[in-house]
């Protein structure tokens, strides 16, 4: 049962919202549900959907906000704060770098390429694997815990997890197996190689949706303080870490693009999700200036596997509202 609910505002705002949802459903053709886990493919690739939470808790929805999705790459997010969270930043930074790759979400080549073959960074399969067999905990049900634990702090519900997702990508997770290996030879997993790759696809079937996003981006755009709770759920310089990755490895090989051409911390998952944090800014004009966590929904993703029509909406509103951080 959710009991942090935000308040839809109707206003001229939701309105344009509406009208952007209405005109960027249709670039969902330019893109596809991905495949490579199958359950993935039986979303409806029309859905277009949008939270956008302020801190009074006051929202803006738009579209399919309240279909549930399975988070995948976003959970990267979350396990990076919570491992940060339990054992410091500085021993997470011991297995996992942070710089962008300018390579697929679960590309190997790095691995070799670079000695000792440490992850580049956590919002890649290698970094969040990597991330994930730091989590404390006999087994990947007692791993995940951690995560679930800070998404509850977040939002006041422990999300479920989507077992036929689940199902579906542990079945088929030939990639993040090798990657997974590799990393084990390369002795920097710190759990056995199967726990670890088990509570990696279990944190990404956990099941959300727009608006949740858009409650996790919001305590981003906050440094971890909750903005209704008046709690510090994630200690500040870890969102600051966070938000930088997101901005600068969040969209897999986008990143680059999207920090130039959109200019928001945002991560992205191949569900369709996208989670964008927009801290304060030193002006008064215009929406959310004090602020937002951003949560949209599309599930057809582009080639790199970002939302095609996702995308193109948190663009125009960043545009249109002026809320690109540079
Ligand atoms: N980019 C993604 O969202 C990838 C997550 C997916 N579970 C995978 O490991 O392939």
């Amino acid at each position: 049962m959710k009991d942090y609910s935000l308040t839809q505002v109707e206003c001229e705002w939701t309105q344009q919202l509406n009208r952007w949802v209405e005109t960027f459903r249709p670039y969902s053709t330019e893109g596809k549900c991905a495949t490579y886990i199958p359950a993935l493919a039986e979303a409806n690739p029309e859905h277009l959907g949008i939270c956008v939470a302020s801190e009074g808790g006051q929202a803006l929805k738009a579209g399919e906000w309240n279909v549930p999705f399975t988070m995948q790459s976003i959970s990267k997010a979350i396990s990076f704060m919570a491992a940060c969270s339990i054992h410091g930043i500085e021993q997470v930074m011991e297995r996992v770098d942070v710089e962008p790759t300018g390579d697929a979400f679960n590309s190997i080549v790095r691995l070799e390429a670079h000695k000792p073959g440490k992850p580049f960074n956590p919002m890649i399969n290698a970094g969040a694997i990597t991330v994930t067999s730091l989590l404390p905990g006999k087994n990947a049900i007692e791993k995940l815990e951690p995560v679930i634990d800070l998404l509850e702090d977040i939002l006041d519900y422990r999300p479920p997890l989507n077992e036929s997702v689940f199902k579906s990508e542990w079945e088929t997770a030939y990639l993040n197996r090798s990657l997974a290996y590799y990393l084990k030879q390369n002795g920097v997993l710190a759990s056995p190689v199967e726990e670890a790759l088990e509570a990696y696809s279990r944190q990404c079937s956990i099941q959300i949706t727009a608006e949740d996003l858009a409650k996790i981006g919001l305590v981003l755009a906050n440094d971890g303080l909750h903005p209704y709770k008046g709690t510090q759920v994630v200690p500040r310089k870890i969102t600051k870490i966070t938000k930088a990755l997101m901005l600068t490895c969040g969209t897999y090989n986008a990143s680059g693009r999207l920090a130039a051409f959109v200019g928001v911390p945002t991560k992205s998952g191949v569900a369709g999700g996208i989670l964008s944090a927009i801290p304060p800014r030193g002006r008064n004009n215009g929406p959310f200036s004090h602020g937002c966590g951003i949560g949209i929904y599309g599930p057809a993703i582009d080639e790199v596997g970002n939302s095609v029509s996702g995308i193109l909406l948190l663009k125009e509103m960043v545009e249109q509202w002026d809320l690109n951080i540079f």
